[in-house]
C-alpha cells in the first residue's frame, strides 16, 4: 500500500479517559498527519498528557480508538497493543514532562542504551557479544554511528563522554529527543520539550525539531505551553479544554480562534454566553466526584479495555453530541454562577470559577481551579470571598491572538498534577499542594489590558513570605544556577531576596524544585549557601557566574 505524505499517521477517534468520576478526556477525535508537527495545546489540566499516555500505552482508554499507520501501510490499534510493543512495533517514541535520563551514564551511553534491543538481537540474546561475533560487532558499530549522528544533530557531540546529569537543562532536553530518535520512531511524542528552557535553548530545540521533521520523515506530536515554539514550528494545532477539543487547524487559524482565546484568556460573564453560543457549548453540564480511580493508573497490561464511561460521559443531547465534563470547568457553569450571584440570596460562587492572572512571558493560563481548586477551596478556604474574575479580557478595539496576548502562568508552578506513575503521584501531589504557594498575580498589563485592576487578581490569596513584602528584592541571578527565567519563576512564588533563599528548609527546596522542575539541582548548586553568603554581604562575582539556565 502506498502512503502519501499527507496521510494521517495517527487517528484518534472518540477517545475518552475517565479517572473515577473525572472525565479527563471526553469524546476526543483528531488526526496527526505524516511528516508534520502536530501540537496538542490547552490550558493546565486540559487532558493533553492523558491523551499522550493513552497513545503511548501508559493508560488504557476508557473508550475510543487510536490508530497508528506505519509507512509500510501496517495499521496498529494502539489501545489494544501491549504497551511495551508500542515503541517496537508501532514505532512510537516519547519524552516526558520531567526529564528521565540516566544521569549517571554518559551522554553517549544514554543513546546506546536506547538501542539495547537491536544489540541484544545481534548478540542472539547470548554471550556472543562478549566474544565479538561479527553480527554483534556490526550492530555495535552501527549503534555508535547512529548515536554520533544524533549527538551531532542535537549539538551534543562535544559532551559525548560527560555524565548526562552534568548537562545544562536545555541540553538534557535535546539529549532526550536524540535518545528517542535513536529508536527510529515514525511518531515522536514530546511532552513539553520547551518547559523551563531559556530563549536560546528554545531556539536550539526548534532547530532540532525542524531538522527531524525535514530530514527523517518522523512525524511529531507535541504538547507545549510555549506558544513561541508552538506557533513557529507546528503545521497543525489541536486545542483541548477540559478534555474536549475546542479548535483544530493551522497555527494562524487557531491563534485567532475566539474559542481558543476565551479558553486561554478568559472573558467577561456576559461575553461567556456569547462565546458559549458560538462554541455551541451552552448545554455542557458538569459532574465530578473528585475521586481519582487508582485502578486507572499506568496499566500493567494493555490488552484490556477499561470499563465504559457512558456513566460519566453522557451525550447531553444526542443530536449535538455534547459531553459532560468536570464541574467548575465549563463556561456554562460560570454563567450559571454569575446568574445565581446576581440573585438576592447571593450564593457564594464556587472557587472553581476563579481564574488566574496572566503573565506576559510564556504560555497558557494560570491555575485553573478545577478539581484540585474546588477541593482546596472546600477544605482550606471555606469562607473565601468570591474571587474577582482574573482572566484578561480581549478588547473590542484590538483583535487578540495567542501570540499577542499575555500568556498565563505555566502550570508547573501552580498545579498539583498527578504524576506519570502512581509512586510519583503519591509523592508529588502533596508536595505541590502543600508546599508550593499559589502563584503571584503576574503582569496582566501586557498587550491585552485587563478590564479593571481587580480583573487581574489571582483566584486565591497568595501566601507570599512575610519578608517578601517588606524587603527590597535582590538580584537573584547572582546565585549560580539562577538565570532570569528562574528568577522570574521564583518571584512568582514570592521569593525575591537572598535572605528568603538562605532560610530555605528541606521542604522549601522540595517545593521550589517542584515548580522549577528541577531534580536535585538546588542542593547540587548550593543555592542556600550561595544565598547566605550574599545575604551576609559577600561581593557578587557576577563575571565568573555560570550555569544559570533560565
Ligand atoms: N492518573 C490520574 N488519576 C486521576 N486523575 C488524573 C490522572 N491523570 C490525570 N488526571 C486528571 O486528568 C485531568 C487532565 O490531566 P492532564 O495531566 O492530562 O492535563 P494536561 O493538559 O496535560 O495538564 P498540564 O498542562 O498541566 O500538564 C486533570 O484534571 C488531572 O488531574
Amino acid at each position: 500500500m502506498s502512503i502519501v505524505a499527507s496521510d494521517p499517521i495517527l487517528k484518534v477517534e472518540h477517545l475518552s479517559m475517565k479517572f473515577g468520576g473525572l472525565v479527563a478526556v471526553g469524546d476526543l477525535s483528531f488526526e496527526a498527519r505524516r511528516g508534520e508537527i502536530t501540537a496538542l495545546i490547552g490550558p493546565n489540566g486540559a487532558g493533553k498528557t492523558t491523551v499522550f499516555n493513552c497513545i503511548t500505552g501508559f493508560y488504557k482508554p476508557s473508550e475510543g480508538m487510536i490508530t497508528l499507520k506505519r509507512r509500510d501501510g501496517t495499521a496498529y490499534l494502539l489501545e489494544r497493543l501491549p504497551d511495551f510493543q508500542i515503541p517496537a512495533k508501532a514505532k512510537v517514541a516519547r519524552t516526558f514532562q520531567n526529564i528521565r535520563l540516566f544521569s549517571g551514564m554518559t551522554v553517549l551511553e544514554n543513546l546506546l542504551v536506547a538501542q539495547h534491543n537491536k544489540l541484544m538481537l545481534a548478540s542472539g540474546f547470548t554471550v556472543l557479544g562478549l566474544f565479538g561475533a561479527p553480527a554483534y560487532r556490526r550492530a555495535s558499530a552501527e549503534s555508535r554511528d547512529l548515536a554520533a549522528h544524533w549527538l551531532e544533530k542535537a549539538d551534543l557531540i562535544d559532551r559525548a563522554d560527560d555524565p548526562a546529569g552534568d548537562l545544562p537543562y536545555g541540553a538534557q532536553r535535546r539529549l532526550e529527543i536524540a535518545r528517542a530518535m535513536c529508536t527510529g520512531p515514525e511518531l515522536l511524542c514530546l511532552d513539553e520539550p520547551a518547559a523551563g528552557l531559556n530563549p536560546k535553548e528554545s531556539l536550539a530545540l526548534n532547530t532540532l525539531l525542524n531538522d527531524i521533521k525535514d530530514n527523517t520523515g518522523t512525524s511529531i506530536l507535541l504538547i507545549e505551553h510555549d506558544m513561541s515554539v508552538v506557533m513557529q514550528i507546528s503545521d497543525h494545532v489541536v486545542v483541548l479544554e477540559y478534555g474536549r477539543k475546542i479548535s483544530d487547524g493551522d497555527p494562524s487559524f487557531v491563534k485567532s480562534d475566539p474559542k481558543v482565546i476565551a479558553a486561554y484568556l478568559g472573558i467577561d460573564d456576559q461575553e461567556v454566553e456569547t462565546v458559549l453560543v458560538e462554541v455551541g457549548d451552552e448545554h455542557v453540564i458538569e459532574q465530578f466526584d473528585g475521586t481519582p480511580d487508582p485502578e486507572q493508573g499506568p496499566s500493567p497490561s494493555s490488552s484490556m479495555m477499561a470499563g465504559p464511561v457512558s456513566d460519566t460521559i453522557e451525550h447531553a443531547d444526542h443530536s449535538e453530541g455534547l459531553v459532560k465534563v468536570a464541574p467548575g470547568a465549563s463556561k456554562a457553569d460560570r454563567v450559571k454562577s454569575a446568574e445565581s450571584a446576581k440573585a438576592p440570596s447571593a450564593k457564594a460562587k464556587p472557587a472553581a470559577k476563579a481564574k488566574p492572572a496572566v503573565e506576559p512571558a510564556k504560555v497558557p493560563r494560570a491555575p485553573k481551579a478545577k478539581s484540585e481548586a474546588a477541593a482546596d477551596a472546600a477544605v482550606a478556604q471555606p469562607a473565601a470571598p468570591k474571587p474577582a474574575r482574573s482572566r484578561a479580557k480581549p478588547t473590542d478595539q484590538a483583535p487578540v491572538s495567542l501570540m499577542s496576548a499575555p500568556a498565563v502562568k505555566p502550570k508547573a508552578t501552580v498545579k498539583a498534577k498527578p504524576a506519570e506513575t502512581p509512586a510519583a503521584k503519591a509523592s508529588a501531589k502533596p508536595v505541590a499542594k502543600a508546599a508550593v504557594p499559589a502563584p503571584k498575580p503576574a503582569a496582566a498589563k501586557a498587550t491585552v489590558p485587563a478590564k479593571s485592576p481587580a480583573a487581574a487578581k489571582p483566584a486565591r490569596p497568595k501566601p507570599a513570605p512575610a519578608s517578601a513584602a517588606t524587603a527590597a528584592p535582590d538580584d537573584l541571578t547572582l546565585i549560580k544556577g539562577i538565570g532570569p527565567v528562574n528568577a522570574r519563576k521564583l518571584g512568582e512564588h514570592g521569593i525575591t531576596t537572598f535572605a528568603q533563599i538562605a532560610a530555605w528548609k528541606k521542604a522549601d527546596i522540595v517545593a521550589a524544585e517542584a515548580y522549577l522542575e528541577f531534580d536535585g539541582r538546588i542542593a547540587r548548586e548550593d543555592w542556600v549557601g550561595q544565598a547566605r553568603r550574599f545575604a551576609r554581604g559577600a561581593k557578587p562575582a557576577k563575571a565568573g557566574k555560570t550555569g544559570g539556565r533560565g
